[in-house]
């Protein structure tokens, strides 16, 4: 074993240690202000969404109500952004090209790991913070490529080491070197083989904890080697969940303890000095703490930024005020089904639904009773639909139902099934009970039609039941009930 270096407290106590601190202070710095970039792009195009009638680009009736904009004029030249939580509102200056527009047409920066689209459809709830946690925000640097960069780096310096042990004539510290370098490769091809994430971050985790150990019970290096504990606490803080890296942080300053205290001293030959010692621990405790504390910080906003971003998903896909798609995502779900129907063939049909002389509700029971209207109709279009059709609010008292894998027979079918409910029950709203009824337009995909003029025979499907007397479904063809 090694004498005691003084060299080793003198390089430690005014040049490595501060220098090495540093570094990890700016990395995690790096991290936090990439953190606050995303959430900036993330927050500015969920409010454009959630603010903006995307048919006219222009604020919507909710961003009208829900800002302190007064006249309606100003809203047309609103500005949403957001850094963290707090939402920042500009109005257009004399000088409209300050604001970049392409802000708003940012690629939406949230990934799912399986790098599919979740479809949205009536069954679409606001996802749980289980579900958000699969969820990467973009340029967050994933753990099996920050692992697979670590182990880059390690090995040629652990091979540098162990060339130098041996160049010393300390070729038991040479074997070990090189084994772990060995181990380390071998957890990346294994890596790059299975694509197991969770056997890479463990394998390294075990392999850099065996590492660390052995460099500073050894004390390889002359003793310096220990100064590489400092690497530990920012991986394995990235790279694992919080409770692990407080358990193996906790574990490690214990073992270090350990092995500085007497009983240390009975059982290794340390060449570490007392003062050396006493810094190491309150440094690397020190460190410990701070990886935790900026650890809890990073992860705490990445799901607050998550959270956000769902929430203004979720509105910019759906009505406010029926809670059904809302025109944007039902055009979404359509052209969506209209790729399936073109890859296997599989028909499908909409219905096309408006609420017959709505505005004689409104002008007899007041705009409150028209919207409760609104919304007990959409009640009824849930309770008669499937799982896999897709509800949306069409516009003012025009809703579309999309119905997958049905035929022009089976689609009548549940349009009269919801037309006669809500002809047959009436309506209580504040304003009492309404007796209201509604009229379907009828259309099946068929050919190599687009959608658009699958829309337009709905459409004009619906405008036959309402000149044939309301409260009827209609198809392209003639009357159905
Ligand atoms: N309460 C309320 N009314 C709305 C909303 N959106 C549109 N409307 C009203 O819906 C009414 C639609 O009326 P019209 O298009 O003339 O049609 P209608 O009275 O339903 O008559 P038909 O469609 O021919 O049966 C208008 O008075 C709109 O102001 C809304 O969100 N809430």
């Amino acid at each position: 074993m090694p004498a005691k270096s003084p060299a080793l407290v003198r390089v430690s106590r005014r040049s490595k240690l501060p220098v090495l601190i540093r570094a990890t202070d700016v990395l995690l710095g790096l991290d936090a202000i990439k953190n606050l970039l995303g959430s900036v792009s993330v927050g500015a195009i969920s409010l454009y969404n959630h603010y903006t009638d995307t048919r006219a680009r222009k604020p919507n009736r909710r961003a009208v109500d829900s800002l302190p904009l007064g006249p309606m004029q100003t809203a047309s030249s609103v500005f949403t952004s957001v850094v963290g939580e707090r939402f920042y509102v500009f109005t257009q200056t004399p000088r409209p090209k300050r604001f970049s527009i392409k802000m708003w047409s940012m690629t939406w920066p949230l990934m799912p790991k399986n790098n599919k689209t979740a479809t949205m459809t009536q069954t679409t709830s606001r996802p749980s913070d289980t579900k958000l946690s699969q969820f990467r925000v973009k340029g967050e640097i994933p753990v099996p490529m920050l692992i697979g960069w670590l182990t880059l780096a390690a090995v040629p310096i652990l091979l540098f080491f162990a060339w130098r042990s041996l160049d010393r004539g300390i070729p038991g510290s040479a074997t070990a070197l090189i084994v772990f370098a060995v181990l380390l490769s071998v957890n990346g091809i294994v890596y790059l083989l299975s694509r197991n994430s969770t056997l890479q971050r463990r394998g390294f985790i075990t392999a850099i904890t065996i590492l660390f150990t052995y460099l500073a019970v050894n004390a390889v290096e002359d003793g310096s080697a220990i100064i590489w504990l400092f690497a530990y606490p920012p991986i394995i803080f990235y790279i694992s969940e919080a409770k692990v890296g407080v358990l193996a942080c906790s574990g490690g300053l214990a073992g270090v303890a350990l092995l500085f205290s007497p009983l240390g001293d009975l059982v290794f030959d340390s060449p570490y000095s007392t003062s050396f010692r006493l810094t190491m621990l309150a440094v690397l405790g020190f460190e410990m703490s701070t990886c935790y504390v900026l650890d809890q910080s990073r992860r705490r906003s990445k799901l607050g930024l998550l959270k956000l971003a769902a929430e203004f998903e979720y509105a910019a896909k759906h009505d406010a005020l029926t809670g059904l798609a809302n025109r944007r995502e039902a055009h979404e779900q359509l052209e969506a089904e209209y790729q399936r129907y073109l890859r296997n063939s599989r028909g499908f049909s909409v219905l096309l639904m408006d609420i017959d002389l709505f505005k004689s509700v409104n002008d007899n029971h007041g705009h409150q009773v028209g919207d409760e209207t609104i919304v007990m109709v959409a009640r009824t279009l849930r309770e008669h639909s499937r799982k896999v059709d897709t509800l949306a609010r069409w516009g003012g008292e025009e809703y579309l139902v999309l119905l997958p894998e049905t035929d022009t027979v089976e689609a009548v079918q549940t349009a009269n099934r919801i037309r006669q409910t809500i002809a047959s029950t009436p309506i209580e709203t504040q304003g009492g009970s309404i007796n209201t009824t509604i009229s379907v337009g009828v259309a099946t995909i068929h050919g190599a039609e687009s959608v658009d003029r699958l829309l337009q025979r709905a459409d004009e499907a619906l405008y036959r039941a309402k000149t044939l007397g309301r409260n009827k479904v209609c198809d392209f063809e003639g009357i159905h009930g």
